[in-house]
């Protein structure tokens, strides 16, 4: 009988597959489809001429001395709610710097509440911290608590709740406001019709302030449609703004899925989540603006990586391949390659070229550092990761401050941050990357809306998978409470992380509103995608719901 080759049983049984925490995601429900799309630039310059006229026009409106000064503001609402404010920024400013000036709250002793919520809300969104003292009027002398009376005029509680949505810390009025017309809304919702139903159903759903802008412009200008037709250049330009920008984003969002379709990830990594529109909704949502287009295309390469890099930390690489991994990514160089498993050379490969690219390009507008500044905190991440695989190898529940400090990192918002950077050229200044660098309070608010609003909706399947690290479970050992107390206190947390958002939003700014935007609406995509669920592991409600309406339906107005 020939010799048993000891060496061959032993070689088969350490190349047998190790277990894998496979997650088995739910698939792509888009495949291909987004990738048929072809752009007819002469269509795109077409809108972009059409909008001139009707442009100009309410320019010279929202210029009007004469206009009183509460339609005036009206208007501008109409306009920002529309996602038109940057074509006027300096207008819109100019004319609310005026009226700012002039405030005095007796001036607001007659006006009805309504009215007022609409002067707050314009304010506030525009950076103006108009005191939320005008509301104290609508409060009951004695009792302090809101008048009941202003419960039956439905616009004033709607345009309360979502001015209360704008508050900062100390605005104690605003907390009561915002259960106070909660509340209300929800008990007449039911009664409502036409408009007003849809308008209060939207917002209940989702307030304004926390809604993706360019959604929220669409839904406005249907729900809304009589105050977008009080001045009929406002109504005409809506329409051709939104059919410029619907093929602009069409052609962006075919670019992105024809380059993640020729990277080949679903073949060679074929155990992440296939989310390519996903993503790309995500990075749209921090700006839409059309001359963010190839800003909008890096940032969604990267968040792509950052998915890859996830799933294969959490739902596919023993814990050694991890630590290879990591390394390989600290060390950035080809010569890792070996290193690593052969499933993830790949991605390696075209994580190290990208990056290369984008460093050559923007090399050439000398802002090469904000490309240095996105690797360095992909390093990070991917460090980050590691700690969490390590806990969960070892079994090791952190403390909720040790989680938090690993946490705003894996949050990946950081890292998003800075990559959303690159592609948006002079604006982003020396000064401007050296203050993202500095990882400023508004930054860290974001990172932990998203750490925590994900860990809220994302922990019982991450706990099921024997995933040790999450922030429920990290503050349930570290405080002795119960799993709906430390949901309770994680929320509570979240809610004050957007007090400071908005407060970091506010006039005189550390860095102009451009820079800022991207932070804010990267606190608003958490709403988004985890307010009800993990919509994005699951992207068949909101996700699905908000891509259709963008990329799928036409702009049938
Ligand atoms: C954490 C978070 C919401 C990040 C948002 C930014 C973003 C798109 C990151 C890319 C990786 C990703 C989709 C994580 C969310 O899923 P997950 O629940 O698997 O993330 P986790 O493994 O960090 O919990
Ligand atoms: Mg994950
Ligand atoms: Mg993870
Ligand atoms: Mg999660």
């Amino acid at each position: 009988m020939a010799a048993v080759d000891t060496n061959a049983t032993i070689q088969e049984k350490t190349t047998a597959e190790p277990v894998r925490p496979l997650a088995n995601f739910p698939p792509s429900v888009w495949g291909d489809r987004f990738l048929s799309f072809t752009l007819d630039n002469s269509e795109l310059e077409g809108y972009a001429k059409a909008m001139e006229a009707p442009k100009e026009e309410l320019r010279r409106l929202i210029v009007d001395q004469t206009m009183d000064s509460n339609k005036k503001l009206s208007l501008i609402y109409s306009v920002h709610r529309l996602g038109l404010t940057y074509l006027f920024l300096q207008e819109i400013e100019a004319q609310l710097d005026k009226i700012f000036k002039e405030f005095n709250l007796q001036n607001y002793d007659e006006v009805d509440l309504y009215t007022t919520s609409i002067n707050f809300q314009v304010f506030r969104h525009l950076g103006y911290k108009l005191p939320c003292d005008v509301f104290n009027k609508f409060k009951d002398n004695t009792s302090g608590a809101f008048k009941e009376d202003i419960s039956t005029d439905v616009k004033g509680m709607l345009g309360l709740y979502e001015s209360s949505q704008l508050r900062t810390r100390g605005e104690s009025i605003l907390d009561e406001a915002s259960s106070f017309t909660e509340t209300k809304l929800k008990s007449v919702v039911n009664n409502l019709e036409g408009n007003l139903a849809q308008q209060v159903l939207q917002s209940l759903r989702r307030p304004f302030h926390q809604g993706m802008p360019m959604v929220e412009a669409r839904l406005y200008f249907s729900n809304y449609s009589e105050e977008c037709a009080t001045h009929e250049c406002l109504l005409k330009l809506a329409k051709l703004h939104f059919s410029y920008l619907e093929l602009q984003q069409k052609e962006e969002l075919r670019i992105v899925s024809k380059w993640w379709k020729d990277m080949r990830f679903q073949e060679t990594t074929p155990y992440i989540r296939d989310r390519v529109p996903e993503i790309y909704l995500w990075i749209l949502g921090l700006y839409f603006e059309p001359r963010y287009s190839l800003a909008r295309i890096i940032a969604t390469k990267i968040t792509l990586f950052l998915v890859v890099l996830d799933d294969t930390y959490d739902a596919y690489a023993t814990i050694e391949e991890i630590r290879l991994l990591t390394d390989a990514i600290n060390r950035w160089d080809m010569s890792a390659m070996e290193q690593i498993p052969e499933y993830i050379r790949p991605f390696y490969k075209i994580l190290l070229d990208e990056y290369a690219e984008l460093e050559k390009q923007l090399a050439i507008e000398g802002r090469a550092k904000s490309v240095i500044a996105s690797k360095e905190a992909f390093q990070d991440i991917a460090r980050g990761y590691l700690e969490e695989a390590e806990w969960t190898n070892s079994g090791y529940v952190a403390s909720f401050p040790e989680y938090m400090k690993n946490g705003l990192i894996t949050s990946a918002y950081n890292v998003i941050s800075k990559s959303a950077l690159v592609g948006m050229g002079d604006i982003v200044s020396e000064n401007a990357l050296a203050w993202y660098e500095s990882h400023p309070k508004t930054l860290q608010a974001s990172e932990l809306i998203s750490r925590l609003q994900d860990d809220v909706m994302t922990y019982q399947f991450e706990r099921e998978r024997g995933q040790s690290a999450t922030g429920v479970d990290a503050y349930i050992k570290t405080y002795g409470v119960s799993e709906k107390e430390a949901i309770d206190e994680l929320k509570i947390m979240i809610e004050n992380a957007w007090k400071d958002i908005n407060e970091g939003c506010l006039k005189p700014r550390e860095v102009s509103m451009d820079l800022l935007a991207p932070i804010l609406n990267l606190a608003r995509m958490i709403d988004v995608v985890y307010r009800y669920d993990d919509g994005f592991t699951f992207p068949g409600k909101t996700m699905k719901e908000y891509i259709t309406l963008l990329f799928v339906g036409s702009v049938s107005m």
